[in-house]
């Protein structure tokens, strides 16, 4: 066990392995097309035995480091990377609030990421969500979940930009049961600030680990146990988070 301030941190991976797989899911050319090179399945690789390991690791520690770029289609990470970048780009990301519906505030002091929820219009963005949904399902047959659905955002934090310390989802709501969030950053190092910092479940005071928001790398949690922080970022940082949900329909956080 970690004791504060002396987190360990999570070493990325040494190369993204995506992005220049010739015939794959191309990089978008300043709209929301793909180009997709020939007719190889872009499948996700999401194995029962993977399943299995995200499972026992949710219901032994409520939180796990994934590398999920080796179970996404290939050349999908650097296409959901391009969107957010062309998003970002274009002003199209709106600063994100705290809450919902009336009670939804934009306390600059808690949280200054922008945002845009994804719709699955896109192909980068149908092929997550055909991953999200093998996902879902597999973790509602090994924890009965009983996820109904999800929702996700692009998210940008530009240089200073952070997210303080915070819970997902407040116990008994049902509403946001289990996160995941997606990074989308090429060679991301420590100066660049903007870890993910995961404290241990119920307790604020005890750091669990800083993930660096590399390419590829995620993190998956139980949403109201874990509280977790942004760290300031040093450079424009992108990610996906997703909800998976026990409601039918809305409810508040
Ligand atoms: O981007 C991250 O690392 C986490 C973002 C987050 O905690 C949130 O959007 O609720
Ligand atoms: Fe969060």
């Amino acid at each position: 066990m970690q004791k504060k301030n002396a987190p360990s941190v999570v070493v990325p991976l040494p190369e993204p392995r995506l992005e220049h797989a010739s015939g794959q899911l191309g990089r978008v050319a300043g709209d929301d097309t793909v180009q997709v090179g020939d007719d190889r399945p872009l499948a996700s690789q999401v194995d029962e035995c993977w399943l299995d390991s995200l499972a026992d690791g949710l219901a032994r520690d409520s939180w796990l480091e994934l590398d999920l770029a080796r179970h996404l289609p290939e050349g999908l990470v650097g296409a959901l990377a391009n969107e957010a970048d062309i998003l970002n780009k274009g002003e199209a990301m709106a600063h994100a609030g705290i809450g919902r519906g009336r009670e939804q505030t934009n306390d600059r002091s808690v949280r200054r990421d922008r945002i845009a929820w994804l719709e699955g219009v896109t192909e980068p963005q149908a092929l997550l969500f055909r991953f999200l949904d093998q996902l879902r399902e597999g973790l509602n047959r090994r924890l009965f979940l009983n996820l109904k659905r999800y929702e996700s955002h692009y998210a940008t934090y530009r240089p200073g930009d952070f997210y303080k310390c915070h819970l997902d989802s407040f116990r008994g709501r049902a509403s946001r049961v289990v996160s995941l969030v997606l990074y989308l950053n090429d060679d991301w190092h420590m100066a660049d600030g903007g870890q993910l910092r995961v404290f241990h479940p119920g307790n604020e005071s005890e750091v669990a680990a800083e993930v660096l928001p590399q390419a590829g790398r995620a993190v998956l949690f139980m949403s109201e146990e874990v509280p977790h922080e942004v760290l300031p970022a040093n450079r424009t940082r992108f990610s996906i988070a997703c909800w998976f949900r026990q409601d039918e329909v809305p409810l508040p956080l």
